[in-house]
């Protein structure tokens, strides 16, 4: 048996197949479909205001000989979008395979809907006889820019960033829980200073609160000015209408977008690759956690819960790996990689306009899907450990040479001023310490053999490394 000739088809990439159930939120937004949907919105929407005017023109139609549509006729418009299922994708398909052109096909299939409503709305209706407002003025880069942008912002908004945030406050909440939690830090993989869990997670929570401030605060761009981006066409048939109001009202206020009154063809894309970039940013921050967290599994720092029925290695019956930060660091690579592509190649354009980006943005639903698919996996990774108090102990409790540092920086203090017998600290502390196996004992008895003031003595022998932690949980309150 072919595989090709069984049905459902059978998804090529892993997105649509092995992953579909983690991704599939983004089909509503980012598949073909969803954007040929998106493009019917617009081009209904574009209609209605050519119709029925907006506040500023009196709510005049705009394109004489036509009659403002009545609130049926608009409804029947507004459906042709959302009634578009599996028959109306066949559908448009069919045209398109005549049209070899996507944004045509998707006019033709408006027109054919309109032709049927005489059906819904009687026969006086004047839908089927002003087919030439569809796309009226238009060039097919002022129905994708807007669709796609729409499309894009729909993603990010219901889909992308509630699963991000999800991820900034479990990280949130988990730093808070720690915040006291102290834990020996590796620097250079070398025994350092410690710090605390809490405030470890709070540094990840800071930085992708920084990266979620900037897509909150992203502009979607559109325009809708004909095919070079002179409105040429549209004076050319109304010579007397505003066409730069009428076009920044479409994308202001029918849109929802921010209006870019300077282009070619195309919109120029800058607001994507500003967005993919930062995006890209995000996915790099949470791919250095997935390998900070992996390597605190793999010293014990953090331990995993098995899933019941799970099994770790096929060969080894004693592991539980963690093969959810695995996915996730492999996915957020994928995603940097395709964001990456688009960022760098959607800013460029031959002269007024090549084809290039077309093809290009269809890969969008890849780039975020690959984020998702990381930010899922990401999450249950994160909900499936907990610190294992045992060994974050012991490696406390196994190097007190960490103490060095406050020793010597107290000395220097009292150098300062003028204990007698603290010179050269850091070099005194260095020869106790370095290449040595330390105790509690060897630390207590180097602050008795110096001429310390009684405070600061006794401030140094309460220190362990478990609390040799500054004001490491109070900083975790900065972490938003
Ligand atoms: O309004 C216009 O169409 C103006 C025209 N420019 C075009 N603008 C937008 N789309 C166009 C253009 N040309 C082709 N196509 C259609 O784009 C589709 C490209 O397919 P794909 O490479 O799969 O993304 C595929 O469906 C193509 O047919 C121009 O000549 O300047």
């Amino acid at each position: 048996m072919k595989l090709t000739d069984i049905s459902p088809a059978i998804a090529l990439t892993p997105l649509d197949g092995r992953y579909h159930a983690q991704t599939a939120d983004l089909v509503e937004y980012l598949s073909e479909p969803a954007l040929n949907r998106e493009r019917m919105r617009v081009e209904v929407e574009w209609m209605i205001l050519l119709a029925n005017g907006f506040e500023a023109n009196g709510n005049q139609p705009i394109v004489e000989g036509v009659k403002p549509f009545t609130e049926a006729e608009i409804a029947f418009l507004r459906a042709i979008p959302e009634d578009f299922g599996a028959e109306g994708i066949a559908a448009h398909a069919a045209h398109e395979a005549v049209t070899h052109h996507d944004v045509k096909a998707v006019e033709y299939y408006i027109d054919d809907q309109l032709d049927k409503a005489p059906e819904t709305l009687g026969a006086d209706t004047q839908l089927p006889n002003i087919k030439t407002l569809v796309h009226f003025a238009c060039t097919s880069e002022d129905i994708n820019n807007l669709s796609t942008a729409r499309c894009v912002k729909d993603a990010m908004e219901r889909v992308w960033l509630p699963n991000f945030e999800a991820i900034i406050d479990h990280l949130a909440a988990k730093a808070e829980e720690y915040q006291d939690k102290a834990m020996l830090s590796l620097t250079h993989g070398q025994p350092a200073t410690p710090t605390t869990l809490g405030k470890e997670l709070a540094v990840y929570v800071y930085r992708l609160n920084r990266q979620l401030k900037h897509l909150k605060a992203q502009e979607y761009l559109g325009k809708i000015n004909g095919a070079t981006g002179t409105f040429g066409a549209h004076l050319a048939a109304l010579p007397n209408v505003d066409w730069v109001a009428v076009s920044r009202e479409f994308v202001t206020n029918r849109m929802g977008l921010t209006w870019n009154p300077l282009t070619t063809q195309i919109e120029s894309h800058d607001w994507q690759a500003e967005l993919y970039s930062t995006v890209a940013h995000a996915n790099r921050i949470m791919h250095n956690l997935c390998v900070d967290v992996w390597m605190y599994i793999s010293r014990g720092v953090f331990a995993q819960v098995p899933v019941k029925g799970a099994t770790g290695s096929s060969t080894m019956p004693h592991k539980v790996n963690p093969i959810r930060f695995e996915n996730a660091e492999a996915n957020f690579e994928f995603s940097c990689s395709l964001l990456d592509t688009l960022a760098a190649t959607l800013v460029e354009s031959r002269w007024q306009r090549d084809l290039t980006d077309s093809t290009t943005q269809r890969n969008i639903g890849s780039a975020l899907g690959y984020s998702l698919l990381a930010l899922n996996n990401l999450m249950g990774g994160l909900k499936s450990i907990h610190p294992n108090d045992i060994v974050i102990a012991r490696e406390l409790d196994e190097n007190w040479e960490v103490l060095g540092e406050p020793i010597q920086t107290a000395m220097r203090a009292c150098e300062l001023k003028g204990l007698p017998g603290m010179e050269k600290p850091y070099e005194k502390v260095k020869e106790l310490m370095r290449g040595h196996e330390i105790s509690q004992k060897d630390v207590e008895s180097f602050i008795d053999s110096l001429a310390f003031d009684e405070e600061t003595a006794a401030y140094l022998k309460a220190l362990t490394p478990a609390t040799y932690t500054g004001v490491a949980g109070q900083l975790v309150a900065f972490d938003r």
